[in-house]
């Protein structure tokens, strides 16, 4: 059961322009506690953008947005973070040459003593714990990020995100490159994030993978808010049209 109360994100009249290019037009969009929407369009429809509003990366060039019922100025991906918001990006943004419990903490490192030395034992321990919560296959915590298969990098990235958010996971195209056994995987770990209360936005292009994740589905074309629908009440054939146009 999840409790759907106030909008974990409501997205007000958000735009956004490159120079001359308008990305996106006239967007608002709630996200609640313990939901799941996907955010569907063709290539370059504004997907990305949107996301990276959230998370800080880009300023809207106008409109507003509001975490738990507080507009905030996400002026940053970290000031994102404190709200509580984290996000997978398609590039995973893990630092490669470092093991894999330094990714866990990149940035939010344990530490310990009047010196603040790193606690290693205890982010080891953390993230051994925590790999294998969410069933991620790795050698070990100590094995360096790109020594790992996709799939397995991808693990860690998810397993980051759902480790640190407080109250919304974005994910860009989590499963793009992965496998079958590997995509049920993720699919697991971001339908349990409903059981925590946090809200999720997922961009995807398999419209399977919508249909099996998503509360609601969003459509955008050509940065612009083509409707809304509840998974439940809808099908492939019109999510499809929403998106093409035709
Ligand atoms: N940094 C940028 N500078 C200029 N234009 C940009 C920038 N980022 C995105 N755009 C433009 O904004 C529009 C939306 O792009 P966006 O990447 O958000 O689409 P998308 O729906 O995520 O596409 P895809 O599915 O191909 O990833 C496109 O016209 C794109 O060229």
């Amino acid at each position: 059961m999840t409790t759907q109360s106030a909008p974990v994100l409501a997205l007000n009249n958000i735009r956004k322009t490159f120079g001359g290019v308008v990305a996106i037009e006239n967007f608002s969009l709630d996200v609640k506690a313990g939901e799941i929407v996907a955010l569907v369009g063709d290539n370059g429809a504004g997907k990305s953008t949107l996301i990276k509003i959230i998370s800080g990366v880009h300023a809207p060039t106008s409109g507003a947005i509001q975490i738990d019922g507080h507009e905030i100025s996400m002026s940053s991906a970290t000031k994102a973070r404190e709200h509580g918001i984290e996000v997978v990006y398609q590039d995973l943004a893990l630092a490669d040459q470092q093991p894999v419990y330094m990714n866990l903490f990149l940035g939010r490192e344990l530490t310990k003593g009047p010196m603040g030395l790193l606690d290693r034992k205890s982010m080891i321990e953390e993230t051994e714990r925590l790999v294998t919560e969410l069933d991620v296959r790795i050698p070990s915590a100590h094995a360096t990020i790109r020594d790992l298969s996709g799939g397995q990098r991808q693990g860690i990235a998810i397993a980051r995100a759902t480790h640190w958010a407080r109250k919304l996971v974005l994910l860009d195209e989590p499963t793009a490159a992965l496998g079958v056994a590997e995509t049920a995987k993720v699919e697991k770990t971001i339908a349990a994030l409903k059981s925590r209360n946090i809200g999720v936005l997922i961009i995807s292009h398999s419209l399977d993978q919508v249909f099996r994740l998503s509360d609601r589905i969003c459509v955008l074309r050509r940065g612009n808010q083509i409707g809304i629908r509840e998974t439940a009440k809808t099908d492939k054939n019109e999510i499809v049209s929403m998106i093409t146009g035709v």
